[in-house]
């Protein structure tokens, strides 16, 4: 570590006069990549942080996702895979600096922002505001998180060079200064006066005036469109030039293209940008996985946070990443060694997966909160519909897909904005279900107030039906306790189809192999639903819509010695062939029916 000569004491600080930043005294251009931790697992966070080290990348741009850390109000988790400090220590140790982007909100493509969803319990809160319910949520947050950060920030011997306050909040309808104030007065009170706070916004003006702050250094991000610093200067007239979000690649939602940014394009606005002197931070360097339930949506994105990005979800060198590192050696010395390989993949093959006995699903009676995942709502039919009737959400008030059965018998679904009637008959009295799919909450914008579940009535043949009894389904603790693998009957009301379409649980056995590499699930013909593998929930597939066909396995989560539990649920219908297949390659290209 090198003191600052004068003061003896480490220093990173603006230098006006000469736009650019000093650290120690000494002019510094920060060359950095975004890399999420809540995005791969903590095995292999060294792995993917080496590389990019040796990429030639002096320093890591990470988010921290709130809910992430907070999930449940007032209960803090930092261990595991959440363990923030042990990444910052591994980062310190690979030689790389941390910019690190607190929020409270992230944007980033995560569930809601990084918001936690128990804000809505609040009904009327106005997130991002200085609305005293969020404000004193946000305090009591920061409060735990923030004095954790302050030994790692650089002035305290750690590698955190800056801290970004909030995420383009100029992008966000409320451009509430009063909020941005309370947050820049919780920062400096908590991490002090000396550490460099930043904000960083898209590329208007409404946007840079807005998201910006008195005593907050502004900067800004765009991609591969041309260079845009002249609206930062408009911002900030001296100061280094920084663009906080270089667009390496895209995020991909469900049904859409997967996205792809041009390799030459990427490499020569990163050249021109270090060659005027710019800090530039690349988003994203290394993407990884939306895990569980931990998508986030503007249309719903995918599981895969690919990203297109020079390193892979898993971890592995792409063409990107080679090309950026023969543009950094221009600028800097980079680490001498071979990059490090991909981590082995490997084909395990076809694994048969059966399906579960219906009658001993994980229900769990009526609970009040349940913020991610599946609910199920049960009513009686009030009269006789012989005829197709429409059964409509005339509000759109189905958030986001529900799968419809009447005595077991699987009708269809209805989908938030595209799918809002399905034709229904019955007796009266026959037994109605209603799954609902929380199919992750809005991450930007205004709809980030994003109620899940059936959110206002459904209507049958001009009646609207009562009476629900609502289920919170407990699936991944009753997973994570062993079911269906262990035998374990759960004697509850069963909640899924009998036929061959529509939600129901597959089981099934991956052998050991006597090692665990990565490996990539394909569900070849199911439709959609949600996969566990050893009790951890890998995320959501889509193959009927795409253009992700595979779900990536970190090899940390397989045993080399003992079985591997399969779990899935189908929530519209399984293919005859219901074996799944590994596969020692990514499929995330393929739209529906392509595959
Ligand atoms: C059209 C909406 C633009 C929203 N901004 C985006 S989309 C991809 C990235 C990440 O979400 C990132 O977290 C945002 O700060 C900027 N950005």
């Amino acid at each position: 570590v090198r003191l600052d000569k004068a003061s003896g004491t480490r220093t990173f600080s603006i230098d006006y006069s000469h736009d650019r930043f000093l650290k120690d005294g000494a002019p510094f251009q920060y060359i950095s990549g975004s890399v999420h931790y809540f995005r791969i697992p903590r095995a292999y966070w060294k792995d993917r942080l080496l590389k990019m080290y040796m990429t030639g990348l002096n320093a890591a741009q990470v988010y921290v996702p709130w809910n992430f850390h907070e999930t449940i109000q007032g209960v803090y988790n930092f261990t595991g895979d959440r363990d923030l400090e042990h990444f910052l220590d591994l980062a310190n140790r690979t030689g790389l600096f941390v910019i690190l982007r607190p929020g409270p909100y992230i944007c980033a493509e995560w569930e809601m922002g990084g918001l936690p969803a128990w804000l809505l319990q609040k009904p009327n809160i106005m997130v991002r505001t200085a609305d005293p319910d969020y404000l004193q949520a946000v305090n009591d947050w920061l409060a735990v998180l923030l004095p954790k950060v302050k030994p790692w920030l650089y002035g305290n011997g750690g590698n955190i060079l800056s801290v970004q306050v909030e995420n383009e909040y100029g992008s966000y309808f409320a451009c509430d200064y009063n909020y941005m104030r309370h947050l820049r007065a919780l920062f400096r009170y908590f991490l002090g006066d000396d550490t460099i706070l930043f904000t960083t916004d898209g590329n208007t003006n409404r946007e840079m005036t807005c998201g910006t702050l008195q005593g907050l250094y502004a900067t800004i991000d765009f991609g591969t469109g041309g260079v845009a610093f002249d609206r930062q200067r408009r911002f900030e007239p001296r100061g280094p030039l920084v663009n906080s979000e270089f667009y390496t690649g895209w995020l991909d939602h469900w049904g859409e293209q997967h996205a792809h940014v041009d390799t030459e394009k990427v490499s020569n606005m990163l050249g021109e940008m270090l060659s005027m002197g710019a800090s530039v931070n690349m988003y994203m360097f290394e993407g990884g996985t939306n895990f569980g339930y931990w998508n986030g949506a503007y249309r719903s994105v995918v599981t895969s946070y690919d990203y297109n990005a020079p390193l892979s979800e898993a971890g592995d060198p792409t063409d990107k990443l080679l090309a950026i590192r023969e543009v950094i050696k221009k600028f800097r010395d980079i680490p001498l060694g071979p990059m490090p390989p991909a981590t082995p993949k490997f084909a395990y093959g076809f694994v048969a997966m059966k399906k579960e006995d219906l009658t001993n699903l994980p229900c769990l009676d009526l609970c009040l909160f349940q913020y991610y995942g599946y609910m199920l709502y049960r009513t009686k039919l009030p009269r006789m519909v012989s005829d197709p009737t429409p059964l409509i959400s005339p509000l759109n008030g189905i958030h986001d897909r529900a799968y419809i059965s009447i005595n077991g018998m699987y009708l269809g679904f209805l989908e938030r904005d595209t799918q809002l009637v399905i034709n229904v008959t019955g007796q009266e009295g026959d037994q109605m279900d209603v799954l609902v799919e929380n199919m992750g909450r809005v991450n930007f914008g205004s709809k980030i107030n994003d109620f899940k579940g059936l959110v206002s009535n459904l209507i049958l043949g001009g009646d609207v039906l009562t009476d629900w009894q609502i289920y919170s389904l407990d699936i991944d603790g009753t997973i994570a306790g062993g079911w269906p693998h262990s035998g374990v009957k759960q004697h509850q009301p069963g909640m899924m189809s009998n036929s061959t379409e529509g939600p129901a649980f597959y089981m099934g056995m991956l052998e050991p192999t006597g090692f665990a590499w990565d490996t990539f699930l394909k569900l070849r013909g199911w439709t959609k639903g949600q996969v566990w593998i050893n009790g951890v929930n890998l995320g959501r597939y889509w193959p009927q819509r795409g253009p992700q066909q595979t779900l990536y396995v970190p090899g940390p989560l397989l045993s080399s010695s003992q079985p591997n539990n399969i779990t899935v649920l189908e929530l519209e219908g399984a293919p005859v062939d219901t074996r799944v297949v590994f596969l020692d390659r990514a499929q995330l290209d393929s739209t529906m029916g392509t595959s």
